[in-house]
């Protein structure tokens, strides 16, 4: 394969990287506020995305169970993509627009968060899990790419949207990974202190 490729993949994602630095840190610090005021009051956080961002949530729900880069008590986050025999009864039965939706009517509490990523923000299935949030007074923090898709629209000045600014998909998702570890690091900073520097 030729290397030219593969410098301009890392070119163009280090490039964004440093333009969504300067765009998100402001979205980026909201949404680590309204995580971590959920979290003190009792309250979780829901995941849900398709593909590769069912793996960023995945990945997101191991950070604050498991641990980010602190020794710590565990937090409460769960991502809606994982158990498959309800995944795959609730496609079955009803249709795939409602996996994550029905969990986060079986799970969603008022206060909790929903963490719905989506490159487009047009997945069928994340914009009813957000519908369904809403109804319930969740808030939601909203990872997206694009123009925000159908998702920009639903969310209220109670909700948190970090969109990158760009029209690639696995570009979108390398933000989101970095964003995620930004909240992640951001929630230990909250409990901890250390944000000094
Ligand atoms: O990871 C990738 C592409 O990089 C894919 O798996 C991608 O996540 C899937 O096509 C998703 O279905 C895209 O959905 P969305 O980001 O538009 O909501
Ligand atoms: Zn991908």
């Amino acid at each position: 394969m030729n290397t030219q490729r593969i410098l301009a993949h890392f070119q163009e994602s280090a490039d964004l990287k440093l333009k969504s630095a300067a765009a998100l840190s402001q979205p980026i610090s909201q949404a680590v506020e309204l995580m971590f005021t959920a979290l003190s009051n009792g309250n979780k956080i829901l995941a849900c995305g398709n593909g590769g961002s069912a793996a960023d949530c995945q990945h997101f729900a191991a950070e604050l169970v498991g641990r980010f880069e602190r020794e710590r008590f565990p937090l409460p986050a769960l991502a809606l993509t994982t158990d498959t025999s309800i995944l795959t009864a609730v496609g079955n039965d009803y249709s795939y627009k409602d996996v994550f939706a029905k969990q986060v009517q079986a799970f969603g509490q008022a206060g909790d968060i929903l963490l719905a990523i989506s490159t487009s923000g047009n997945s069928a299935n994340v914009l009813a899990a957000v519908e369904s949030a809403l109804e319930r007074e969740m808030r939601v923090v909203a990872l997206t790419g694009k123009d925000g898709g159908q998702l920009a629209k639903m969310l209220t000045d109670a909700d948190v949207h970090i969109n990158v600014p760009h029209s690639r998909t696995a570009r979108i998702q390398e933000v989101h990974l970095v964003t995620i570890h930004c909240i992640c690091d951001g929630i230990d900073v909250a409990l901890f202190g250390g944000d000094e520097e």
